[in-house]
């Protein structure tokens, strides 16, 4: 049978909160509450005290609603949670925040006035002695910290009042007043308050005490009472007589089975203004606090596309070739003598076509530097000095001359000595490859040139293969890595802004405190989007007019296909950022994780090699990848003008909407089990 609790006027008090037969435990193993039983009267002060580890904490996120009994009765006597103040342990506080906006931003979560915002906040500094407000929570001594903890638990005056060691670190002169204003305010005011301490003595203000141990109650009642039954003169003394009276801890072979709870305090499906308003001044104040770093994320997106058309720059590259022109002998000519040498069928090469070669190299960028002889060349090669050495045999005109007049006819020396040999460095791909493009479509258009001035059709030389019409235009190859990069930086960084801002609200313990306040993900995630989607608009705003409305970067079809598709991106970069936080607590692992998918959407986003040269193990990968078509799709509104009706153009929206979707889903199915 409950005992009642009766109060001085022996009148029967009503419990505000009451634990019966509560079982809790976290994992399989490790027990904390067996079978408790607490009740704490209205309108008093609950001293919880107990051995560091035996689980007060836990108590307490239990009454606030965050945790939940594995079984038991837990009643708590409040109609909403604005009648709840939690002090965590933890600061729990934005830390760039001036002290004035923690209250506003406290006080706009539950719904207060201007005035009474300015008004408590006037009355809290005077109470806990606060520095000034206008100083930054980062630069507050631990002590102070506490006290602006313990002010924002107070803020919106409510009835009951959870506080997890709020005397840490205070002296003992505040300490004092902090407890004749919590004895008047339970008095006066009549409120409840439970306080869990390490400071034994100081609970002797409580008009309750609960000894905690080994996961029980050893003892529950007035301080007084407690040394009496124990024939102790200190408080300390008699909860070591209790602990020792204490036989073994109970075992927890009989823990029951685990039993649906219900929730302390109702759910809310709606958005509530005042909480969302508050949100929306966390991010200004943040934004406000953080003008550098928010200017430098606005402008991140066009300073990294801005490096990476810069490092690709033009597709002439400055290379340096080595040459050997054995047909010049130095000292006697030079690329500039002009010696006309005839053909048979008249056929005139004013210079030296080794000559005119090096200077159609040279205007394509190339820096062509001259060596004596082979061996001279060849060793400037391997010291990385030139990347190709091109060796002219002498008569190396008058041989080809005469290859091109007497055809198969031509004399074996003539032939051989018509041999421009090149001797490369492949061992960059990207470099050898572009330097024999370059070399042989420049032979081959300075040979047509040569022959077309002499009159003979140049067909002859030609490739029998003809190229008809694109279809679509080849593409300078800056542009072409240019739509896998955007949209995997733009990823990226919504996924960074939304994860790093939500595990940073997590692990400090802000995302427990302002749910205690009522606030609910839907709120916050609102509130976030609006966020993102301005930070979205400035830095997409930014590259956009400059890139495709300064540059003139090629755009086929509409910019607004363009800016829908971005969007889409960030928002699925977005509900990442959501979904990750949602299962991963740590912040750095939450990094981790992110720079490994983004480096799997890199690698397999078609931008760095095409699918269709991919190992098959990874083709599917990548196939697969909606980040994949929406390069594609990128591609296809910037370089082949497609019509929406074509699947080139909405594979992309649909497989990035749907996953946009998708993950709403999954961070809204969490958030209810939550
Ligand atoms: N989320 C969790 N998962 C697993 N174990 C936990 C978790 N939270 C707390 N514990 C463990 O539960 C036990 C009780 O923790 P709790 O924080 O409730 O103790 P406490 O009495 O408040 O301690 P202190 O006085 O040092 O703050 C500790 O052993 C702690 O390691």
């Amino acid at each position: 049978m409950e005992t009642e609790i009766l109060n001085n006027d022996s009148e029967v008090v009503q419990p505000i909160a009451k634990f019966r037969n509560a079982y809790k435990r976290y994992g399989r193993t490790s027990v904390i509450l067996r079978g408790l039983n607490m009740t704490i009267p209205t309108g008093t002060i609950y001293g919880l005290l107990g051995p560091s580890g035996c689980g007060k904490t836990t108590l307490l996120s239990c009454i606030v609603g965050r945790k939940k009994l594995d079984s038991g009765t837990l009643f708590v006597d409040v109609k909403s949670k604005l009648d709840v103040g939690y002090m965590p342990q933890e600061v729990s506080l934005y830390e760039e925040f001036q002290i004035h906006e923690i209250f506003r931003y406290f006080g706009l979560l539950t719904n207060q006035t201007e005035g009474y915002i300015k008004h408590r906040e006037k009355e809290l500094a005077e109470l806990l002695d606060l520095p000034p407000t206008n100083r930054l929570v980062c630069n507050l001594s631990g002590g102070q910290q506490r006290r602006v903890s313990m002010a924002v638990a107070l803020f919106h005056n409510p009835k009951f009042l959870i506080l997890d060691e709020p005397t840490v670190g205070l002296d003992p002169i505040l300490c004092e007043s902090i407890w004749k204003y919590f004895i008047q305010i339970t008095d006066v005011e009549h409120k409840t308050i439970i306080i869990t301490t390490h400071y034994i003595e100081e609970a002797r203000n409580s008009h309750t005490i609960g000894l905690m141990r080994s996961g029980i109650l050893l003892a529950e009642t007035s301080p007084l009472r407690l040394m009496e039954m124990n024939n102790c003169s200190s408080l300390e003394e008699a909860f070591l007589t209790l602990s020792q009276k204490q036989e073994d801890i109970p075992s927890d072979d009989n823990y029951p089975p685990a039993t649906r709870q219900p929730d302390i305090f109702k759910r809310s499906g709606r958005i509530k203004w005042h909480r969302f308003a508050a949100q929306i001044y966390k991010n200004v104040s943040w934004t406000r606090r953080n003008i550098p770093i928010t200017a430098f994320m606005i402008l991140l997106p066009f300073l990294l596309f801005t490096i990476f058309l810069a490092m690709l720059g033009k597709d002439e590259m400055d290379v340096t070739i080595g040459a050997v022109q054995d047909e010049i002998t130095p000292g006697i000519d030079d690329c500039n003598t002009s010696i006309p040498i005839k053909s048979i069928y008249g056929c005139v090469a004013e210079k030296r076509l080794s000559c005119e070669f090096i200077s159609y190299l040279r205007d394509k960028s190339y820096t062509v530097v001259m060596y004596k002889n082979l061996d001279e060349g060849i060793t400037a090669v391997r010291r990385n000095k030139a990347w190709a050495l091109l060796y002219f045999h002498k008569n190396y005109t008058e041989s080809l001359l005469e290859r091109i007049d007497r055809g198969k006819k031509a004399s074996n020396m003539s032939l051989a000595n018509s041999l421009l040999e090149v001797y490369p460095d492949n061992s960059i791909y990207y470099i050898a490859h572009r330097f024999t493009w370059d070399l042989h479509s420049g032979f081959m258009q300075f040979m047509e040139n040569f022959l077309r001035n002499c009159e003979i059709d140049d067909r002859v030389i030609k490739s029998p293969l003809t190229e008809g019409e694109e279809i679509y235009e080849s593409i300078a190859v800056r542009y072409v890595g240019l739509n896998g990069y955007i949209i995997a930086i733009l990823y990226y960084l919504a996924m960074v802004y939304t994860s790093s801002s939500m595990v940073y609200e997590k692990s400090k313990g802000l995302f427990e405190r302002t749910m205690v306040t009522g606030l609910t993900k839907l709120e916050l995630f609102s509130a976030h989007c609006v966020a993102q989607t301005l930070m979205s608009l400035c830095q997409n705003g930014i590259f956009m007019v400059i890139f495709y409305g300064y540059f003139k970067l090629p755009m086929k079809s509409g910019i607004g296909y363009l800016i829908i598709l971005i969007f889409l991106i960030e928002y699925y970069g977005m509900m990442t950022g959501f979904v990750i936080v949602e299962f991963i607590d740590e912040e750095r692992m939450v990094t981790y994780f992110g720079i490994s998918l983004v480096i799997m959407i890199f690698l397999t986003v078609g931008m760095l090699w095409p699918v269709e040269g991919m190992h098959w193990t990874i083709r599917p990968m990548s196939q697969m990848n909606p980040m994949r078509m929406a390069a594609e799709t990128y591609r296809s509104i910037t370089f082949r003008g497609l019509p929406f009706t074509n699947p080139l153009m909405y594979e992309g929206f649909l497989s990035v909407g749907s996953l946009v979707l998708i993950l709403l889903l999954v961070y809204v199915l969490k958030s209810r089990n939550d």
